[in-house]
């Protein structure tokens, strides 16, 4: 059984946000999240489960209090699962026993990103450079956390999700959900990084947290296979004829990462092109990346991920 620590829970909308640590297996480390979860559910009547990934810098509390997410969410009758950014927190030996996990004495322990990437920085993905090796984001969004979830027997439907995410956490809900045709029903984006194997962010994420080193910078030679196994552009470029795409982007005309050349949301549309289902790229004008932007925009993105999980 694995031990969730409740650490607050608030009276938010129709439900309830509660944040939980737990010892993680992926991260070697214990770890966060938010969880809103409507009155009505129970075990007789489950909700479906949006998850939802943040940025740079951000940790599991900057959506659920930033993004505006939860009075539609509550209306909707939709759980919302906001995980951590990254590996941090206090390092903790996890050993599994038969049917249940047994936590070792716990020391202080924050695992920094490389240089010159800020802090929270985990990009959703399962380093296999050594000195990174705790950075199993992308395991712990995709397996551990909703078995965790699963067993806490929360009143939550997990064969009905769907994901969204901002920025680093968009390039992180899109390639989940790419990477995972069937498991969520569908996924959103706002300002989401699109190419990371080829932009800067990604470019220091990948060729850090990743074995495979980059490219010479004026070579014209491709990224390497295990870079482009976590970018959506290029993971949506590959995506299986029969596959039904069910996919919402919005990025802000003044955005300055945009501009600065980071998200490239025109190569996501690019690589959508003839694929079946619905993959739409809106540019919102004059919104910019913060979560003004993310709170104008959020109950559509609720409405867009209602549609689909109830359909
Ligand atoms: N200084 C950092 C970027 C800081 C930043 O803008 N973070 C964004 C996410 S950016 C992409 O993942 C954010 O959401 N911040 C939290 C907030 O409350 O606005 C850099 O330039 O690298």
């Amino acid at each position: 059984m694995v031990q969730l620590e409740k650490i607050s829970s608030n009276r938010v909308s129709t439900g309830t946000l509660t944040k939980y640590s737990f010892p993680s297996t992926s991260l070697s480390l214990s770890t966060q999240f938010n969880i809103f979860i409507p009155s009505s559910a129970s075990a007789q009547s489950p909700v479906p489960v949006l998850w939802y990934l943040a940025g740079l810098t951000c940790n599991e509390d900057t959506g659920a209090q930033k993004g505006g997410f939860l009075n539609s969410a509550g209306e909707q009758g939709v759980a919302v699962v906001f995980p951590d950014t990254s590996p941090r927190g206090r390092a903790c030996r996890v050993r599994r026993t038969i049917g249940s996990l047994v936590r070792t004495p716990e020391t202080a322990a924050t695992i920094p990103p490389p240089p010159p990437l800020p802090s929270r920085a985990g990009f959703y993905i399962n380093a296999t450079n050594p000195k990174w090796a705790k950075y199993r984001m992308y395991d712990l969004i995709t397996k551990e956390l909703p078995a965790v979830l699963k067993e806490a027997n929360l009143g939550l439907d997990l064969s009905r999700m769907s994901i969204m995410g901002h920025s680093m956490g968009g390039h992180g809900a899109l390639m989940i959900y790419l990477k995972n045709p069937g498991l969520y029903k569908s996924a959103s984006a706002f300002a989401p990084a699109c190419n990371p194997s080829v932009t800067p962010w990604g470019i220091n994420a990948f060729s850090n947290y990743l074995s495979a080193p980059a490219p010479a910078p004026s070579s014209d030679k491709e990224p390497p296979a295990e870079w482009l196994a976590y970018d959506s552009s290029h993971l949506l470029k590959q995506a299986a004829p029969g596959e039904n795409l069910s996919v919402l982007v919005d990025v802000g005309t003044e955005d300055k990462f945009l501009k600065d050349g980071q998200l490239e949301p025109a190569k996501l549309e690019e690589a959508a092109k003839g694929k079946q289902g619905k993959v739409e790229v809106r540019l919102q004008k004059d919104f910019d990346h913060s979560y003004y932007f993310i709170s104008t925009f959020s109950p559509e993105h609720i409405a867009f991920h209602a549609k689909a999980l109830k359909a």
